[in-house]
């Protein structure tokens, strides 16, 4: 008889696969390759932004001590003695009288404290001179955008292992970043273990299933920011498994198997961990579905024994290979982001475990809801397409209802959170 496992809880079995993390190497790539990877470097503003006052429109600067006699009755006329536009850097210091016609975005001559629009101003010429003039007074600094006003020099702005977005770019071009220093992208190895399982372009035989987990696990390593290595499938045959996960280990920083991790005849995987002599963190979480997931630790590697039920598999590597990637690449909100819910549907099955379900959020007048994305089973793939979210039911003796509240986790989101909890 097998011998009975002995589930540990969730957030257990997460501490203890967290003690085993580590933080990634780094790697340049040039800013035009940066897009979604994460930082391996905290961003201080190499320079004041703006690194010079600056007009925030097309118009003249002048001294606004010399409209202070001007109102609607008495315009104030000025001297127009430069043209600016942006890029260009203005010569003549603007002494009383004298008005510099300045574009969007150009720097502020000396001597000028303010800028009028266009929109305010007459402007005219006179021989080959030309004037403005105004017909209101301007306050000492108004519509000067003035040098690191923004940010000053040496001020932290983005933090390590922040995930580069087409804001974060802007930021990196504006400092002078061509090359950035990022994350390397931990390379997860693959393999998927079951006598019963055929390639995707094999025509189904009887007893036999196409290998969905493996192409579902390397979409899930790809959304999880790492590089995979796919092993293919093996025969539920011990040496020969035994020595292509050996070999396996070699070549990559995490290795995930899927299947084979139960009390079955064929389950080969505890037999494996044995004889590489791995030390097993935990083969029973009291959860559902991935009761079986496996983690054992090799050689300072994580080797994950996921179950072969793919929606088992699908929960086991979102709660415990994702975050530990994400620690790799240095995000600091490492976990996945729990937000509160009510539920849309009855979920009538009371589990004494906690149950991950697969589902989606939506919105409606303010209030977020957990639908289920399809049937709740550990043996189903259907249900995995409407999966952006896993809703936290916690074990107990009763089912949830409509209008209950539950705590859900969000799949598709990338702003995480520090603690599982
Ligand atoms: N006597 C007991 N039987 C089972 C227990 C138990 O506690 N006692 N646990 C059940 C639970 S819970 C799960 S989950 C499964 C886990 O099974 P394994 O992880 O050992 O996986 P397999 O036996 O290899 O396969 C299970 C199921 O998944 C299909 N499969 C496997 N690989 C793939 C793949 N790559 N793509 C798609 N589908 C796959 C496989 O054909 C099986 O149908 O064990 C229960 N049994
Ligand atoms: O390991 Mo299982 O997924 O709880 O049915
Ligand atoms: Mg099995």
């Amino acid at each position: 008889m097998a011998a009975i496992r002995k589930p540990i809880p969730v957030d257990e079995a997460i501490n203890r696969v967290w003690k085993h993390r580590r933080q990634g190497e780094t790697e340049y790539v040039s800013i035009q390759n940066c897009d979604n990877r994460r930082l391996a470097e905290d961003i201080t503003a190499k320079h004041p932004v703006p690194p010079f006052p600056k007009s925030p429109y097309d118009g003249f600067a002048l001294r606004s001590a010399d409209t202070l006699e001007a109102d609607s009755n008495t315009p104030v006329t000025f001297e127009v003695v430069e043209h600016i536009g942006a890029g260009e850097v203005p010569r003549k210091r603007l002494h009383k009288g004298e008005a510099t016609r300045i574009m969007t975005g150009a720097q502020i001559p000396d001597g000028a404290d303010c800028i009028a629009m266009f929109e305010i101003c007459q402007s005219y010429e006179k021989g080959r001179q030309s004037y403005m003039s105004i017909k209101r007074t301007l306050d000492s600094g108004q519509n000067i955008i003035q040098e690191g006003s923004e940010v000053t020099e040496g001020e932290k702005l983005i933090e390590q292992g922040t995930l580069i977005n087409p804001g974060v770019k802007a930021l990196l071009a504006t400092f002078g970043y061509s090359q950035v220093k990022v994350a390397k992208r931990p390379v997860i190895g693959v393999i998927a273990t079951g006598t019963e399982l055929l390639d995707i372009d094999e025509k189904l035989q009887p007893g036999k299933i196409r290998n969905s987990n493996a192409y579902m696990m390397v979409s899930q390593i790809i959304r999880a920011g790492a590089n995979y290595k796919y092993f293919g499938k093996l025969e539920d045959e011990l040496n020969a498994s035994y020595e292509t996960i050996k070999e396996a280990l070699e070549e990559v920083d995490i290795l995930i198997t899927t299947g084979g991790v139960s009390v079955g005849d064929f389950d080969l995987m505890p037999a494996i961990y044995e004889k590489l002599g791995a030390d097993v963190l935990f083969n029973k979480v009291a959860m559902r579905p991935g009761s079986v997931t496996t983690v054992a630790a090799n050689e300072g590697k994580l080797l994950y024994g996921l179950s072969g039920n793919p929606s088992a598999c699908y929960v086991g590597f979102e709660l415990f290979v994702r975050p530990i990637i994400q620690h790799c690449l240095f995000n600091q909100n490492a976990f996945l982001r729990r937000i509160k819910a009510k539920l849309a549907d009855d979920f009538p099955k009371p589990n004494p475990f906690t149950r991950f379900v697969r589902s989606y959020v939506t919105y409606e007048n303010g209030q977020v809801y957990t639908n289920l994305a399809g049937i709740d089973k550990s043996n189903v793939v259907t249900s995995l397409a409407y999966s952006t979210s896993l809703m936290v039911l916690p074990g107990g003796t009763r089912g949830f209802k409509t209008g209950d509240e539950a705590e859900v986790l969000l799949l598709d989101d990338q702003q995480g959170q520090r603690e599982f909890k």
